[in-house]
């Protein structure tokens, strides 16, 4: 859907010269949420700005849906951007206009008639949950209904890619938690591609099928959320990981667990995509004569399934405690005995 070569953005300031944007290549698949994470000044906002063509590339080029967006006049750069949406963190909405005419504005720009417009409008606020508030200001709204109105204008001319630009920066965890669930229906009912860039590992992890880490202009890292979560490389990557999961074994004294449980063996146990939705805790006190006292973990959900780490006391006899690991050794849940202190 969307095919990035070797983009570069530099500016000129009067003393230096700022690489912004450092020859990125990425292909986004259609129907992909793909996001991009880094920190202040990693060259996010830069970035999805080239990709609307609000801001000119130095280098390189962007083809979306087979349509070089790099090498287009500026008429028609103007009907290509219509296939674009695009939401932004202090949602720029039209202060003087209603819910109803804040939505209604871009299709007015492409000529729509009144009637389609009407029709148009009040499908789109019942999309985003809006019924009932066309009437109201955007002053009149919190800011996670503000932000919906934003979703509603993006999607006003159907556009095949929705660009989203820190959207859920300005909202509390709840609404953040709201409008991520409505970008996720929303790319399922419409298959829309959906780019967004954030510094929140949350926002990845919730909706997010792909992922490129972005440091100094470049991407560090990128690929399957999952992966990328399971396998971070580069530091940075792991201290966004981190945002999310904490460090399990940081978060609590092995040497606490070890001396507070004597008996049996700790174990560790890694659960990856599928492997979470065994029932493996049950299925080990089924199977075997053991005790399981379940100490310390934390498993979490992703779109490419669900990953984790839990610690565990398995009581009993060794040669029993020994049968029950071979037994998990043959399942997809990795396990380690008595890890580090
Ligand atoms: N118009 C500009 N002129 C000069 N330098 C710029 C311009 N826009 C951005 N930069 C520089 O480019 C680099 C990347 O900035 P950018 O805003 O893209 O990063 P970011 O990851 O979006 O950060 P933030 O989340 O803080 O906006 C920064 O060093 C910034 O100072």
């Amino acid at each position: 859907m969307i095919s990035i070569e070797g983009l570069s953005k530099i500016f000129h300031t009067k003393d230096q010269e700022v690489r912004a944007v450092d020859d990125l290549s990425l292909n986004i698949d259609k129907g992909e949420i793909y996001g991009v994470i880094g920190y202040s000044g990693a060259g996010k906002s830069t970035f999805i700005r080239l990709l609307n063509r609000l801001e000119d590339p130095t280098e390189g080029s962007i083809t979306m849906d087979d349509q070089n967006l790099t090498a287009l006049s500026k008429g028609k750069l103007r009907v290509a951007r219509q296939e674009i949406g695009m939401i932004f963190q202090h949602f720029n909405l039209l202060w003087s206009r209603t819910v109803y005419d804040n939505i209604s504005f871009p299709l007015e720009i492409a000529g729509v008639s009144k009637g389609d417009r009407q029709k148009r409008v009040n499908e789109l606020i019942e999309l985003v949950g809006l019924s009932g508030r066309g009437n109201s200001y955007p002053s009149q709204l919190s800011g996670g209904q503000k932000q919906r109105v934003g979703i509603a204008r993006a999607l006003a001319n159907n556009p095949k890619v929705l660009l989203c630009d820190e959207a859920t920066s300005a909202l509390d965890p709840e609404t953040t938690d709201s409008i991520l669930d409505l970008l996720v229906d929303i790319n399922e009912k419409l298959s829309l591609t959906i780019v967004l860039i954030t510094h929140e590992m949350h926002v990845i992890r919730k909706i997010c099928h792909q992922v490129a880490v972005m440091e100094q202009g470049k991407i560090v890292e990128q690929g399957d959320v999952l992966d990328v979560f399971l396998h971070p490389e580069k530091k940075v990557t792991k201290r966004f990981v981190d945002q999310v999961m904490g460090d399990p074994e940081k978060e609590t004294s092995m040497q606490l667990i070890k001396d507070n449980y004597r008996t049996g063996e700790i174990i560790k146990l890694h659960f990856v995509g599928e492997s979470t939705n065994q029932a493996l805790i049950s299925d080990i006190s089924r199977k075997f004569e053991l005790d399981i006292n379940i100490l310390h973990g934390k498993i979490t959900q992703t779109q490419k399934g669900a990953y984790g780490t839990m610690f565990v006391q398995f009581d009993g006899e060794q040669s029993e405690i020994e049968r029950a690991i071979e037994y998990i050794e043959s399942t997809s849940v990795e396990v380690e005995v008595n890890p580090h202190v």
